[in-house]
């Protein structure tokens, strides 16, 4: 059976990367999806706009929602303080082996979690069962369809506090025009666009950064 993509790019990291060194993971992945397969990891420019949110907010618990094969998870973790935790959820169980693979070979599974199934199910129960208080920090980068949704589906779970921070993948390509028409108006957030361009690509993108106001 021939492998998938997201296994090639999981084996020139183990073949190209060094073991405990994320940043020669997010390097190679780079490598590898600019020269040889193109693939829906936010990638090293749009990076620098995630790597510079988090290290603004600092969060001690960061929820990721689409975590692909862990590259932007592995980009986020690097990033965290002592002690602090990312939540990352999945639906694709394939794309989800590779992501645990991944975070392994980087040495970011002690600050991980990765949790399985849809963003919808998995929400509701990010207090209960993995003892979330609130969240200080949220990478959307899931269907883009689901933005919007996940949003309201946070706050309704209160799950954001004053001042967490929201950070949108792809509002331009894709794009998530009902979560920008929805985040945009809505007295509860204040929003900032960031442009850049797609991964890999030289067409344009953009992330959207809305901060929760309470
Ligand atoms: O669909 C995109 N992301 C959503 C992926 C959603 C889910 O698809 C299967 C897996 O469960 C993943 O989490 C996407 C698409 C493009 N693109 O250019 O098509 C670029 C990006 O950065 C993207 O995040
Ligand atoms: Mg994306």
């Amino acid at each position: 059976m021939n492998q998938s993509k997201e296994q090639r790019i999981l084996n020139f990291v183990l073949q190209n990367a060094v073991r405990g060194d994320p940043c020669s993971v997010l390097d190679a992945i780079d490598k590898y999806c600019s020269q040889k397969e193109w693939a829906m990891n936010v990638g090293s420019e749009k990076g620098v706009i995630l790597d510079k949110t988090v290290e603004e907010v600092s969060p001690s618990v960061a929820l990721e929602l689409g975590t692909y094969c862990g590259y932007s998870g592995v980009r986020i973790a690097r990033r965290l303080k002592e002690g602090a935790r990312l939540l990352t959820v999945e639906f694709n169980p394939e794309f989800a082996a590779i992501a645990k693979q991944m975070f392994e070979f980087a040495g970011v599974q002690d600050k991980v979690r990765l949790l399985e199934g849809p963003s919808q199910e998995v929400i509701p129960q990010l207090k209960k069962k993995y003892e979330v208080d609130t969240l200080d920090f949220v990478f959307l980068d899931h269907w883009k369809d689901r933005y919007a949704p996940d949003t309201i589906l946070l706050q309704e779970c209160n799950l954001l506090r004053k001042g967490s921070v929201l950070l949108a993948d792809n509002v331009i390509i894709p794009g998530a025009p009902e979560f920008l028409n929805y985040i945009r108006n809505n007295s509860h957030f204040q929003c900032t666009n960031y442009p850049s361009h797609l991964e890999y690509m030289k067409a344009g993108d953009a992330m959207e950064k809305a901060v929760f106001l309470g």
